[in-house]
């Protein structure tokens, strides 16, 4: 593995996005982003054998963050991640200014990006002809490799196989953070082997990774994130039973994690273990009291109690 991806460029090597990344939460306190629990969240996760960061995820509701906020946070984890590799979401629906936003965050004197995690416009709803259009002409004006992020759920638009598979030929595009709902394409990006596939879909980073995916952007990995990190490390050992093993326990878990719109329960956990308020930017809200005591007794009664994340 690859310990840190290098930027594209045509005589690198291919980069190696293999692993566990967490996409980080934006801590937030009185309504404005908490860099102090960001910072200390991200130097806590960063020794759990990860292999880096996404900022400015969905799960960092980088929707609701403006460009000069999303800066400050990629800054902060930058300076706490102890120089594991970041990736960094772009999201957009107007080429012009989304090309924009790609320049700028691959300009000098910004922290050194191993990928853009980049999802298909949304709203708009393009032919594929127009999706492989927008993620073409990105990848063109970036000088980190992209990520291709398939999340027809919050995008809107599909990624077809087809164009998955024909954008997997360009030498900028190198991943894909699979969330697309669709075990056939998963198989067959798996299969074709040109684009590493990272479970996006925390319920499914076993069934990915068993099959040959590469590993998992997983936001419930914030929580017991050694236990995930071994069930990634037993799959790459072939070794089933410990996978299993360490698997299961987390599965109601993830379950809980995503019964309500996710960053919501997480960031429930996080503050009642102390990394950050139960504060989400609106339109999120908060998750609800009856899910936070279905998964506060879920840890007490199960095999998961709820301790810091590196101490679990
Ligand atoms: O921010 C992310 O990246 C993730 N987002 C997904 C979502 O909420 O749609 C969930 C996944 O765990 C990672």
């Amino acid at each position: 593995m690859n310990p840190n991806p290098t930027p594209h460029a045509p005589d690198a090597p291919p980069p190696d996005f293999s692993g566990l990344w967490i996409p980080l939460v934006t801590p937030f306190a009185g309504g404005r982003v908490d860099h102090a629990a960001l910072a200390r969240l991200t130097a806590h996760l960063a020794p759990a054998g990860i292999r880096g960061f996404v900022v400015c995820g969905s799960t960092g509701e980088a929707a609701a963050l403006s460009k000069e906020e999303q800066l400050a946070c990629l800054a902060t984890v930058a300076a706490h991640a102890s120089g594991l590799p970041l990736l960094m979401g772009v999201s957009g629906s107007h080429l012009a200014d989304t090309r924009d936003w790609v320049c700028r965050l691959n300009a000098p004197g910004l922290p050194a990006l191993a990928g853009l995690l980049m999802a298909a416009p949304h709203y708009v709803r393009p032919s594929q002809d127009g999706v492989r259009q927008w993620f073409t002409e990105l990848a063109a004006a970036s000088r980190a490799p992209i990520v291709v992020y398939d999340i027809p759920y919050r995008t809107g638009s599909v990624i077809a196989r087809d164009t998955l598979l024909a954008l997997a030929a360009q030498p900028g595009i190198r991943a894909v953070k699979d969330c697309g709902g669709d075990p056939g394409k998963t198989l067959a990006l798996i299969a074709d082997g040109r684009l590493q596939v990272l479970a996006g879909e925390d319920a499914q980073l076993f069934a990915t990774v068993a099959q040959g995916g590469a590993g998992a952007i997983a936001a419930s990995a914030h929580l017991h994130t050694r236990r995930f990190v071994a069930v990634l490390q037993a799959l790459d050992a072939s070794d089933l039973p410990r996978a299993r093993a360490a698997w299961r326990p987390l599965v109601p878990l993830i379950e809980g994690l995503f019964a309500e719109p996710n960053p919501g329960p997480l960031k429930a956990l996080l503050a009642l273990e102390g990394w950050c308020a139960n504060e989400l930017r609106a339109p999120m809200q908060p998750a609800s009291q009856a899910l936070v005591e279905r998964l506060i007794a879920l840890q007490r009664d199960g095999d998961l109690p709820l301790t810091a994340p590196a101490a679990s």
